[in-house]
């Protein structure tokens, strides 16, 4: 492969749905979280390292953030950038600036709170996206049933046996969707690199809420494809999810 596969790991969030409320652990953010005795953001970065066709890896810390060079001792074709923003789209888009890409360059975007990615998915990915020269994800059809939520209020009553009694508070069903055509997008998620950065650079300024790359080159009017991904690929979110991952790894 001639063009350069770089890829970005934004790692600047701080992983607030992560904290156990009360706990009086101090809060470091989750990627920095030991799983099997290595922070989280080491096995995230090792997992794309697996792949001989990933020229660079880039770490996008939040500015003054001091672990991400000790998490990330000793492994090759790592930098760290202090150029986390206050979101993770603003994250990948300054990863993506300070990169420099070549103009056949590729980015392969990885959540730092991923670190169960295996060499086999990102192959497919890789594979895949070099293949049909076009953009893809990772991603699994949705295996539950799916729910459309709304906050319950005075009118939406939940009707028990014994009579009606009012639920306060809380969500409740709007409509059960069709999720026949339903995936879970998950990272790593790859894309010509000046073209990604174009798309979220518009997307940003049309302040389009953008969650993940595919969202931003839909907006651009790209049809990233769907690669499967792997159930043990899921993001690190809530504090159970720490003790499940660590018995993936
Ligand atoms: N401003 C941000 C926000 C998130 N991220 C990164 O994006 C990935 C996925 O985000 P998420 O799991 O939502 O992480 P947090 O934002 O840290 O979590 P939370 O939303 O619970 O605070 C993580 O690797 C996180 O570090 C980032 O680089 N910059
Ligand atoms: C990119 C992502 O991991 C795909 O599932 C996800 O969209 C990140 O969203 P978050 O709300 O920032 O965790």
């Amino acid at each position: 492969m001639s063009d350069k596969l770089i890829a970005i790991v934004p790692a600047a969030g701080t992983g607030q749905r992560a904290q156990r409320p009360g706990s009086d652990q101090p809060p470091r953010p989750k990627q920095y979280r030991l799983l099997r005795g290595e922070p989280m953001l080491r096995h995230a970065v090792r997992a794309l390292l697996a792949d001989a066709r990933v020229a660079r890896v880039l770490v996008a810390v939040s500015p003054g953030d001091d672990m991400a060079e000790p998490a990330l001792a000793g492994l090759p074709r790592v930098e760290v950038r202090p150029c986390g923003g206050p979101t993770r789209a603003q994250t990948v888009m300054a990863a993506l600036r300070e990169a420099a890409p070549g103009p056949h360059d590729w980015a392969l975007v990885h959540d730092a709170a991923r670190p169960g990615l295996s060499a086999q998915a990102l192959a497919r990915l890789i594979d895949t996206c070099l293949a049909h020269e076009s953009g893809g994800l990772l991603a699994l059809p949705v295996a539950d049933t799916v729910k459309r939520a709304v906050e319950a209020d005075r009118d939406s009553c939940l009707l028990t046996g014994g009579g009606g009694v009012a639920q306060a508070a809380g969500f409740v069903v709007q409509a059960t969707l069709d999720r026949e055509a339903l995936w879970a997008a998950q990272t790593p998620q790859m894309f010509p690199a000046l073209q990604l950065l174009q798309a979220l650079e518009k997307a940003h300024a049309a302040n389009r809420p953008i969650t993940d790359e595919a969202s931003a080159m839909e907006l651009a009017g790209c049809r990233p494809r769907l690669v499967p991904g792997s159930v043990r690929n899921f993001k690190v979110t809530w504090p159970e999810d720490f003790e499940l991952m660590e018995k993936w790894l």
